[in-house]
């Protein structure tokens, strides 16, 4: 019996023995799932090395071929995967002007950064940011911090800023735009009154500054960097100027001073307000003269 019984265990440990050399030999080793992976597992799958000892290649069949790289830029990678085209520019839009008028302030705000978002281009020396315009993508590069001489300035489109609070400042871009016309004519030049929020500080008027702008046949934006106040607006300008188009939209005439132009409307009222007395003295010194005139000429036509 107890040789039986003997006989018995030793064929069982004798199978088990067998089954762990299966194991180790033919069948890949069992992981425990709180062992860590081997550090090539780790990687993404795409990095990882195919090779024959791969210890899914027994399980898994043929090994894969391998998978090519190249390097492409990121935002390439995005417009592919989404299934957009790759988006044009980049764009360079040059912020000019004197210290303190809010260059920086402004090149954030353009840039989108007030969440901190924006990145640095590649040489670190301005923001790079995909906008989309006129429902197309495009990536633009604004540089506020321009210290070299103006002829070396490459850019698609220069910004002009002053602040609205520091007439010296508004002097300085009538310089800077002498000296851009001579250097580089063609390059497309926008006008940007800047802290416009400061109401009480204000050294330039509006109508000075588009007096200005049109004398140099440029757009005028007046607008406040650290309110964010109309500097969507400008960024479309730029962009539609450096695509080479007209930096409003055909069929959006009339827009309002800080666009640039005084709107229709505008000008209308400005004509009426300067053919009417404006205060009632005037109008009284007058002896209501002006408008017995107006009233003959229109309905008295033998008066005439
Ligand atoms: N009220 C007001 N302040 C502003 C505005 N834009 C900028 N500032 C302030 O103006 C000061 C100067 O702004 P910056 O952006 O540093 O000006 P900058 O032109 O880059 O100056 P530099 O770097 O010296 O050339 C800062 O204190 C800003 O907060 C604005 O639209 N309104």
């Amino acid at each position: 019996m107890l040789t039986d019984a003997l006989k018995d265990s030793i064929s069982i440990e004798e199978t088990l023995v067998k089954c762990d050399s299966m194991t180790l030999s033919s069948a890949p080793p069992l992981r425990r799932g709180s062992t860590p992976l081997p550090i090539k597992h780790q990687l993404r799958r795409e990095e990882a090395v195919h090779d024959d000892c791969d210890w899914t290649s027994g399980l898994a069949g043929p090994s894969p071929p391998p998978i090519s790289f190249s390097l492409v830029k990121d935002e390439t990678i995005t417009s592919v995967v989404e299934g957009r085209p790759p988006s044009e520019g980049p764009f360079r839009i040059a912020l000019l002007g004197q210290n303190g008028v809010g260059k920086s302030c402004l090149a954030i705000a353009l840039a989108g950064d007030l969440d901190r978002t924006a990145s640095v281009d590649s040489e670190g020396e301005g923001y790079v940011h995909t906008v989309t315009v006129d429902d197309e993508d495009c990536t633009i590069l604004i540089y506020d911090n321009w210290r070299q001489d103006l002829s070396d300035l490459q850019c698609e489109v220069c910004v002009l800023v002053f602040s609205v609070t520091d007439r010296r400042s508004f002097h300085r871009t009538a310089q800077l735009r002498l000296l851009l016309r001579e250097t580089q004519p063609q390059t497309p030049i926008i006008l940007v009154g800047n802290k416009s929020d400061l109401v009480r500080s204000r050294e330039v008027s509006t109508q000075e500054a588009l007096t200005s702008a049109s004398l140099f046949d440029c757009l005028y934006v007046e607008m406040s960097a650290s309110l964010d106040h109309r500097t969507a607006e400008l960024l479309e300008y730029a962009v539609r100027l450096a695509r080479g188009l007209s930096p409003v939209p055909p069929g959006a005439c009339g827009h309002d001073m800080a666009g640039g132009r005084e709107s229709i409307t505008h000008r209308a009222k400005r004509f009426l307000t300067s053919l009417v007395p404006r205060y009632p003295r005037e109008r009284e010194r007058d002896g209501g003269k002006f408008f017995r005139q107006k009233s003959r000429s229109c309905h008295d036509l033998g008066a005439l």
